[in-house]
């Protein structure tokens, strides 16, 4: 599919959607699978980041291009570090070797892993010889990204002396740090985190377990949106729970100031728009939720209202830079944003400008996240085949709701 026109909706029909599985979730079961075989996932991601994961794993090749997957990315570079006698270059898109690695190589290197760069120092590809680790404590940045810690926990329990993993200054994305961990202990592994000191102990096999996976929180939040945006509007989504392991639930809280209101059943959560009174300014850090923030930007766009996120310097290195990704797009449509390294304030607009085209820059949220403001005006969403590297179905999902 290429460009994407979407007429203007006219309204929200109240229907139900089951949305794919975490993929963050899904990435992490998969590598727990090769260490623990007697481990089954249920409700698995169909996402094209989840798929490249798993042929990445069963992969007989010596090379592996794992496309735009930032977490596959991360996660198989610990992995293939303790798989010995395998020999890997690991390598994506023309992004992903803008996406930087060097914390979590510099940390494996220091655990005794033997990791070479093939281009440039610091970003993938990555020459990798799997070997046996034997050290077991490990200092580490926590600043730029999570996934390096979840990749080094996740490897943890099978190294032969666990692993001590101390951090270097703050954290961001904290709740994909717990989900890792919480994964961890739901397959009986313990662990302890202490100020500063997160200690997992070894484990070399576990009972049997199946693990079902909620379905995926980010990608609610695009109904989350169109909910916001559609007086009265109602929509049931599957396969949720109230406690979930994934930070974006936070969501339900979120959009409680744009009147959604959350109702959690046996398995789903239906979202109902409760028209109250617009809010004029949203303040919002989203240090712990980063993947939601071009959601929310979206939706104060089409709300009218203005917010101004903080926390965001993580969004620089993702899919593409998203915070000029959203200046630019929204500027478009004739708003008025301002960015810096970790915020983005977006002043109140007048009007939203029709038939927009929207440019994606590879970045499946772009397209999710502007799709919902067809309930203002028709939009066109580029390249909206983007789409599938969280969520394959999202555009028939979509087209269930509206109208
Ligand atoms: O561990 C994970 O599954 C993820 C962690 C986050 O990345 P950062 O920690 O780099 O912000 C998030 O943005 C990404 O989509 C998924
Ligand atoms: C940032 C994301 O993914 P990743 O870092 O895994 O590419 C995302 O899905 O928004």
């Amino acid at each position: 599919m290429n460009s994407l026109k979407i007429n203007k909706i006219e309204k929200i029909v109240s229907g139900k959607v089951q949305i794919t599985g975490s993929k963050s979730e899904t990435n992490r079961l998969l590598i727990l699978q090769q260490f623990y075989p007697n481990l089954t996932i249920e409700n698995a991601s169909n996402s094209d980041d989840s798929i490249l994961m798993k042929n990445a794993l069963e992969s007989s090749s010596n090379e592996i291009n794992i496309g735009h997957a930032g977490t596959a990315m991360r996660f198989l570079t610990a992995y293939f570090s303790v798989k010995e006698n395998s020999e890997i270059i690991l390598t994506g898109s023309h992004r992903m070797k803008e996406r930087p690695i060097k914390i979590l190589v510099d940390a494996l290197i220091s655990l005794g892993a033997d990791i070479k760069y093939v281009e440039n120092e610091g970003f993938p590809p990555l020459k990798i010889t799997g070997k046996k680790l034997t050290k077991s404590f490990v200092e580490i940045e926590g600043n730029v990204s999570s996934q390096y810690i979840s990749a080094l926990l996740l490897i943890a329990p099978t190294l032969q002396n666990g692993l001590k993993l101390k951090f270097k200054g703050d954290v961001t994305s904290v709740p994909y740090i717990k989900m890792t961990l919480q994964l961890l202990e739901e397959i009986g592994i313990a662990y302890s985190w202490e100020n500063n000191l997160i200690t997992i102990h070894p484990k070399p096999i576990i009972s049997s377990k199946t693990i079902v996976v909620e379905s995926d929180w980010s990608s609610a939040s695009y109904y989350y949106s169109l909910c916001a945006l559609s007086p009265n509007s109602e929509i049931t989504l599957t396969s949720y729970k109230q406690t979930s392991i994934q930070g974006d639930a936070v969501l339900a809280k979120i959009y409680e100031h744009f009147g959604v209101e959350t109702t959690f059943g046996e398995n789903s959560i239906t979202l109902k728009n409760k028209e109250i009174s617009n809010i004029n300014l949203l303040n919002l850090n989203l240090i712990s939720a980063p993947d939601i923030a071009q959601t929310i930007a979206a939706t104060c766009f089409g709300l009218g209202t203005e917010c101004f996120l903080t926390g965001l310097h993580t969004l620089k290195i993702k899919e593409t830079d998203r915070l000029v990704a959203l200046k630019t797009e929204i500027e478009k449509l004739g708003g008025e944003v301002e960015i810096t390294n970790e915020t983005l304030h977006l002043k109140k607009a007048a009007t939203i400008k029709e038939n927009i085209s929207i440019a994606t820059y590879h970045d499946h949220r772009m397209a999710m996240a502007f799709a919902p403001l067809a309930l203002k005006v028709p939009i066109v969403i580029e390249d909206a085949d983007v789409v599938s590297k969280s969520y394959p179905s999202f555009w028939e999902d979509f087209e269930i709701v509206t109208l």
